[in-house]
């Protein structure tokens, strides 16, 4: 990749808010302080039995004794309150990095991530995480306990403390053993939760589908198929917890046993004291006590499981932009060169010295799969090729800055994203600050003023108080892209559900914009490809050929594409002539030789290229020419300067000649050894 952008490289995590580690610390301390005050009440109650045995005074003891223990109260009161802030403050930073991390992302580098699997690891998988740091602070303090606890019982007698010592290593090997294998099933659980919020929501997605097709029963069956595997993994932690608490539980009481017992030998002998055994036998308790940080490790570990699902998210890799501007009022030319884009070890896109002239609008074609929204997102740096690179006005778009990149180049999709907020407020939503002027124009340039003027509040109105269609949805997004466009405007897909007369009447709106621009565009429909200057057909990730959609026509498998030749095609069929039928009648298809009535609103008749040799008009109102349509005021083929392959005569080896310049002809030897012509000219076939 020769840009000078480069993507995040996994690792580096996205930025967003980190906590700072004070609310960390002052758990710690808390907890710390709440286990000081534990360890030293059995000093202080043996002090004072032993002082109320010898007849003393134990008042100072006693309060001792007192104070200690509402310290240890406050202390504990404090941690819970410091666990939970600490707790909240990790989980929002957490979900936030990650949140940050998957909209910073190259798009399509996140595909593989479902909704469901997202939702979990943004909530069950955040929440665990941000309980991790808090665990980890209780678990280091409870250390404190069973420590002090042991120097203590050292201090009243080392005998004792020698006894409860050598017991210490096997409660360690219970916690090790259950750290170990919680770890694993924490991880599988955390999986299976998420493949059931997945199937989740693809039911909720789908819902239209099985009600048509009655197959909720077995939507449900689907949707709990991981449940008996997630209910073993349940059962598996809950035996694990069972497991040590168990063995703790008799390691426990056996430890405090013989600690007792060596406690009781060392009285006898004189060597300890009525206090000092009541000391040393809760000492051996709390040292004992270690076995209780099952559960603080416990979570811990699913902390740590957690953490590592919402750094998946963080880590995804992110375009890196450079500081360059765009140089002021060029025509948005745009080229491709060397580039090749590689996904899952698959070549899917290979471009080479593909020009496309500024202010030309330029259909993208080709089968599904064929490589166009690759193409396209490429071309606006949505992603990066894996090799070449991609020039707007000259400059690669990896040196561009963020700001420039995105003020001057516009996406519409076929399912736009409107957020929240108002119809307006979804418009002007972008690297502009429109007016409400600006918006209204936009909305009427992509056909969307009518119904939007039918809304409660116009476009006042909160969208979801606004149910829209799917192709009302669609010209919102269409009317935020043509708001914010620069001099690039690329719509993926974005008038598929737009009826034809509609789309025809966003294209002259667009055309006829004061602000032009380069547009290309992703085209099922052969009444878009008609309309456009350029057409780029693709076919298996390579470019088969440039040229006007009247030339490509005359191939075979350039019709095919759009099932123009009897094989099925994809959306919006072509009418005989190539246009689209949009609906109307078309007289004339197929192979009769008589002229073909218009389509889509058309009164001028379009003729039949392929059975008469006259030439396709175009569809529209005009009965112009396809070719260099309307307003476009840069030339629609740069013969001279593209270098770009132009209509593949089907890879057969035979010379294909510019016709556009020479008005030598083209054959198509693929299929029909038809005359094709060629628009620009270059040496090299594709
Ligand atoms: N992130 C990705 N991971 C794996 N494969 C990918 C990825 N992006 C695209 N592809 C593959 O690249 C090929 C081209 O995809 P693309 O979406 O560009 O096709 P298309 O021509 O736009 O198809 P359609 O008309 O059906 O939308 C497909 O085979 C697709 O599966």
């Amino acid at each position: 990749m020769r840009s000078t952008g480069r993507a995040r490289a996994a690792g580096d995590a996205a930025d967003g808010p980190r906590p700072s580690r004070a609310a960390e610390l002052f758990v710690l301390l808390c907890s710390v302080g709440a286990a000081l005050a534990a360890v030293a009440q059995p000093l202080a109650l043996g002090a004072t039995l032993d002082l109320l045995l010898a007849g003393g005074a134990p008042a100072r003891w006693l309060l001792l004794s007192a104070a200690l223990l509402l310290g240890e109260l406050l202390l504990d009161s404090l941690t819970a309150l410091s666990t939970g802030r600490c707790t909240a403050g990790w989980t929002a930073a957490v979900r936030l990095r990650a949140l940050a991390g998957l909209l910073g992302c190259v798009p399509d580098r996140a595909r593989d991530l479902t909704p469901g699997d997202v939702g979990t690891r943004l909530t069950l998988n955040a929440a665990d995480a941000g309980a991790g740091p808090a665990a980890r602070a209780a678990l280091a303090a409870s250390l404190v306990t069973p420590v002090g606890a042991l120097v203590a019982l050292a201090l009243v007698d080392v005998w004792v403390a020698l006894c409860v010592l050598a017991g210490l290593p096997a409660l360690g090997l219970v916690l090790r053993a259950f750290a170990r294998d919680t770890g694993a099933s924490v991880a599988a659980y955390q999986r299976v939760q998420s493949e059931v919020a997945t199937r989740l929501l693809e039911t909720m997605d789908g819902a239209a589908t099985i009600a048509a097709a009655g197959t909720a029963a077995r939507e449900r069956a689907r949707v709990l198929a991981p449940l008996p595997e997630l209910a073993a993994l349940g059962r598996r932690m809950w035996a694990l917890h069972g497991r040590a608490l168990g063995r703790s539980g008799v390691l426990v009481p056996l430890l405090v046993l013989a600690a007792t017992g060596v406690g009781g030998l060392r009285l006898a002998s004189g060597a300890l004291s009525v206090g000092g055994l009541l000391a040393a036998a809760r000492y051996t308790q709390l040292a004992a006590g270690v076995g209780g940080a099952a559960s603080l490790l416990g979570a811990l570990v699913r902390g740590r499981q957690a953490r590592a699902r919402t750094l998946a998210l963080e880590r995804l890799p992110a375009l890196v932009h450079g500081t360059r501007e765009l140089p002021p009022d060029g025509p948005g030319a745009l080229e491709l060169r060397g580039v090749r884009v590689v996904r899952d070890g698959r070549e899917v896109l290979r471009a080479d010295a593909l020009r496309i002239p500024g202010g030309a609008t330029v259909a993208v074609v080709g089968r599904g799969g064929a490589g166009k929204s690759v193409l396209v997102a490429v071309a606006g740096r949505l992603t990066d090729p894996d090799e070449g690179e991609v020039l707007l006005d000259g400059v690669p778009l990896g040196a561009l800055s963020r700001e420039a990149l995105r003020a001057e180049v516009a996406f519409a999709f076929e399912r736009p994203v409107l957020g929240e907020g108002t119809v307006a407020e979804a418009v002007a939503a972008g690297p502009r600050s429109l007016s409400p002027g600006q918006v209204r124009a936009a909305l009427t340039a992509a056909g969307a003023d009518g119904f939007v003027r039918r809304l409660p509040h116009g476009d006042g109105t909160p969208l979801a108080a606004a149910p829209l269609s799917g192709g009302e949805h669609q010209r919102l997004g269409l009317a935020r892209a043509f708001a914010h466009a620069g001099r690039l405007l690329i719509m993926d897909d974005a008038t598929s559900s737009l009826d034809t007369a509609t789309e025809h009447e966003v294209d002259r709106a667009l055309r006829g914009s004061p602000r032009p621009g380069t547009r290309l565009v992703v085209a099922h429909r052969p009444s878009v490809a008609g309309r456009a200057d350029l057409v780029v057909w693709l076919e298996d990730g390579r470019v088969r050929a440039v040229g006007t959609h009247r030339e490509l026509w005359r191939v075979p498998g350039y019709r095919a594409v759009f099932g123009g030749d009897g094989t099925p095609g994809t959306r919006g069929g072509a009418g005989a002539d190539g246009h689209g039928s949009g609906g109307t009648p078309a007289f004339g298809a197929g192979n009769t030789g008589a002229p073909t009535l218009g389509s889509e609103n058309t009164r001028a008749p379009v003729l039949d290229a392929e059975n008469t040799g006259t030439p396709v008009l175009d569809a529209g109102n005009t009965g112009a020419p396809t070719l260099g349509s309307e307003n476009t005021r840069a030339p629609v083929l740069d013969a001279e300067n593209t270098g770009t392959p132009v209509l593949d005569a089907g890879n057969t080896g035979t010379p294909v000649h510019d016709t556009e310049n020479t008005r030598t002809p083209v054959h198509d030897t693929e299929n029909t050894g038809t005359p094709v012509s060629r628009s620009a000219a270059e040496g090299a076939r594709p």
